[in-house]
């Protein structure tokens, strides 16, 4: 079918209509006409582009159609910012309820930043190891692995290990998983299960040294830690300037990971209890901010209400799937005068600010960031009053 693009939606999508009917387009930057490959399996239909028949002046050749990991590779870095503004904008219109009003009226632009270039910012790649013994990724939408030598998306230190598999002869098998690791404070790292190596034949503990704006952290390899070489610092920035901590102030932080914000926490407040789930960031995070009461528990709506009393500040850094409803309420429900809420999803973020805004808070500010290059992802930081 020959369609035209329409304006992009959540998911990585543009939207087209054809006969009345919604068609969500793959492949296509907003305006173009193009041939597509429908896939009437859904209610909702879905199209491929097979071919562009009138490319838009965003279109660029793409950065990595190798493998999957980088679906909005085909278009200029400002039109992949315009995208994720406009996918934010979508979110807040359609699930923010009263938020948009609210930014209105506060004057906030809601607008996703660049956070420096859009290659080599990568600091983790998790890859497969195919038949061969090749480091190798799914292609894209395919279960078929594809052997590579390079990512661009990936810092040049873990680019040199691709580029010098057969240095690193043995280390790994066909069918294990691979996790290759460019930390801020030392050199790269690989991991294949449990086992971490320097070099070739050369194990070494299971941390690895992070740094920004002048801390440090000890992080298991494998664990989370943000993946952009940037979002620690931007993300630090973003959220305790905007809460403007003060040295009196009282904090309870949910889903601190390995304690990227609980470290900082400790040094500029009088107190910090952290909640997480996982066992080896809950064991990474008491040795990076000892100062601070951590708790390893399954974040609940309960939870949420019974951790944030007495909290000056509340910080909640959720998984995609966000704080829901209630437990949104629950935080907001609290005595905290500054909330800070870090999101990866627009759709959820727009749902949970919603919550707290109908049971009594205020925005005082959104700041979106392009923390994943190249793909449909970012990172937005709203703080609520
Ligand atoms: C987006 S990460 C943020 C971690 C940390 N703030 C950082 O930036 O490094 C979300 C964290 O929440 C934890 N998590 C997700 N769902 C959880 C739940 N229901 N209960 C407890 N922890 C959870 C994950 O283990 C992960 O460490």
């Amino acid at each position: 079918m020959r369609l035209q693009a329409g304006g992009p939606v959540h998911g990585g999508y543009t939207i087209a209509r054809v006969d009345g009917r919604v068609i969500l387009v793959e492949g296509a930057a907003p305006g173009e006409t193009v041939e597509v490959e429908i896939d009437e399996s859904e209610k909702l239909w879905k199209g491929i582009v097979t071919e562009v028949i009138e490319p838009s002046p965003d279109r660029v050749p793409h950065v990595w159609d190798t493998a999957g990991g980088a679906e909005l590779g085909y278009l200029r870095r400002s039109a992949q910012l315009a995208w994720k503004t406009a996918v934010l904008e979508d979110a807040i219109g359609h699930l923010g309820g009263p938020l948009q009003g609210h930014l209105k009226d506060a004057g906030l632009n809601v607008r996703v930043r660049e956070v420096g270039p859009g290659l080599g910012t990568r600091t983790r790649l998790d890859v497969d190891v195919d038949e061969e013994g090749r480091l190798a990724m799914h292609a894209r939408g395919s279960d078929a692995l594809v052997a590579i030598d390079h990512m661009p998306l990936a810092a040049p230190a873990i680019n040199d290990i691709l580029g010098s598999q057969d240095d690193w002869a043995g280390t790994w098998r066909p069918g294990d998983r691979v996790r290759l690791v460019a930390p801020t404070g030392q050199g790269p790292v690989v991991s294949v299960g449990k086992d971490v190596y320097k070099a070739p034949g050369r194990k070494i503990g299971a941390r690895v040294v992070e740094r920004a704006a002048g801390y440090s952290w000890e992080v298991t390899a494998t664990g989370f830690w943000q993946t952009h070489e940037k979002a620690p610092v931007t993300l630090l920035d973003a959220v305790l300037k905007g809460v403007r901590l003060r040295k009196s102030d009282r904090v309870a932080e949910f889903y601190g990971g390995s304690g990227l914000f609980t470290l900082p926490l400790t040094d500029q407040a009088r107190a910090v209890r952290m909640w997480e789930g996982t066992a080896a960031s809950v064991r990474d995070a008491e040795r990076n901010a000892p100062k601070a009461e951590i708790t390893r528990a399954s974040i609940t709506p309960s939870l949420l209400a019974s951790g944030s009393e007495g909290a000056d500040v509340v910080i909640a850094d959720p998984s995609r799937a966000g704080l829901g409803i209630k437990g949104a309420t629950a935080l907001a429900q609290s005595n905290a005068q500054a909330i800070a809420l870090v999101s990866c999803d627009p759709a959820a973020m727009a749902r949970d600010v919603r919550a707290m805004i109908e049971n009594g808070r205020s925005v005082m500010s959104l700041a979106a960031f392009d923390l994943f290059p190249h793909t449909i992802h970012m990172e937005v930081v709203t703080i609520l009053s």
